[in-house]
């Protein structure tokens, strides 16, 4: 933790938390398994929240950046001020006064995009306030406000963002509980993700997926779910790679992103060790275990799966810090 030196109540400087960009969903996993990015370029891809001194009654809030366009113009409506909200009530059940800041959104993450946007505002609005007040919220009860906030816009509370954009790496976190838990990420894979630069809400997304599955699915994706992290701990990264096979959310959600399937066939034929959907997409990720198939993959994503000139893509490790303030 980098806490300031400043107490609570004396602190004037500016603090500024960075929370990265995920994938949630790993392809299997689905709703349980996510993984924190960090373009190897240093790119800072994630969103990041500036607390300053209130000058105030309320809450006050400005939004910057390069997707600062695509949200709702009203503060109300956005998550950070119902973080601020959220977080000064819970502080007050406890007996904590919690006076309002001034904040600015650096947005930074598409909205809409698959890659973790709307919980990367709630991560590093909700640990920028415990930072500025000296942490009063313990680090599960903290979660869970994150939890809450994230399932609020998402319409359904899923963790896989929310835990490794908070604590870094791959991360396990059983659906119904706020239990998570730390997974191995092999070393050497280099993960390309590219938005094409349109927009997917969740809820949407959301809304294709079977309300049931056939028994033979379910028995197959626990076995593959398994059969993933027997490998990450025993360094089988084929057969880890193996086992990311989407049996749940992508025969849905394929049709909802337009050029998917054809991108999959050329970045396999390009050795990819598997593609994906990010999230719920319309981010599309590939894994490579080469730096020179992991900057062609990127290159045709650019060149045949960006849709908009908005759209990018990024070479990725692994992000093992999670929220973290910056200068
Ligand atoms: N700070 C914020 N960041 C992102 N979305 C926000 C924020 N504040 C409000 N919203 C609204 O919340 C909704 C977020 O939609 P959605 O859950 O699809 O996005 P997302 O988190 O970007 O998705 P993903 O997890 O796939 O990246 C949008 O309607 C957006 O306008
Ligand atoms: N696991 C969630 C992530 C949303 O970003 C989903 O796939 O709907």
């Amino acid at each position: 933790m980098n806490a300031s030196a400043e107490s609570p109540e004396m602190r004037t400087t500016p603090l500024k938390v960075f929370a990265p960009a995920s994938i949630g969903n790993v392809s299997v996993g689905f709703d349980a398994l996510g993984l924190a990015l960090a373009p190897l370029d240093g790119t800072l891809l994630g969103d990041v929240v500036e607390l300053r001194p209130g000058t105030g009654s309320d809450w006050n809030l400005d939004v910057t950046g390069p997707f600062s366009d695509k949200l709702p113009p009203d503060p109300e409506a956005n998550i950070v001020t119902a973080c601020c909200r959220l977080f000064a009530e819970t502080a007050a059940e406890r007996g904590i006064p919690v006076a309002p800041l001034d904040l600015t959104l650096d947005k930074r993450l598409p909205i809409g995009s698959g890659l973790g946007s709307s919980a990367s505002s709630v991560v590093a609005a909700l640990e920028g306030l415990n930072r500025w007040y000296g942490n009063p919220l313990g680090s599960r009860d903290l979660f869970r406000l994150m939890a809450e906030a994230e399932g609020r816009i998402s319409g359904a509370v899923h963790l896989d963002n929310i835990a490794p954009c908070l604590y870094g790496g791959l991360r396990l976190c059983p659906p119904g509980g706020q239990a998570e838990y730390a997974l191995p990420w092999p070393a050497r894979w280099q993960t390309v993700v590219c938005w094409p630069g349109t927009e997917l809400v969740t809820r949407e997304a959301r809304s294709v997926l079977p309300e049931s599955l056939p028994r033979a699915t379910a028995v197959q994706h626990a076995a593959q779910f398994a059969q993933f992290v027997h490998a990450l701990y025993t360094g089988k990264t084929g057969l880890a790679a193996a086992s990311m096979v989407d049996l749940i959310a992508e025969p849905s959600r394929r049709r909802l992103l337009a050029g998917f399937d054809d991108a999959r066939e050329a970045l396999l034929g390009r050795g990819a060790l598997t593609v994906g959907i990010s999230g719920s997409g319309p981010t599309l990720f590939a894994i490579a275990d080469d730096s020179d198939v992991a900057a062609e993959l990127a290159a045709w994503l650019r060149r045949e799966y960006c849709a908009t000139d908005r759209g990018f893509a990024h070479v990725c490790r692994v992000d093992l810090g999670g929220a973290r303030s910056i200068d």
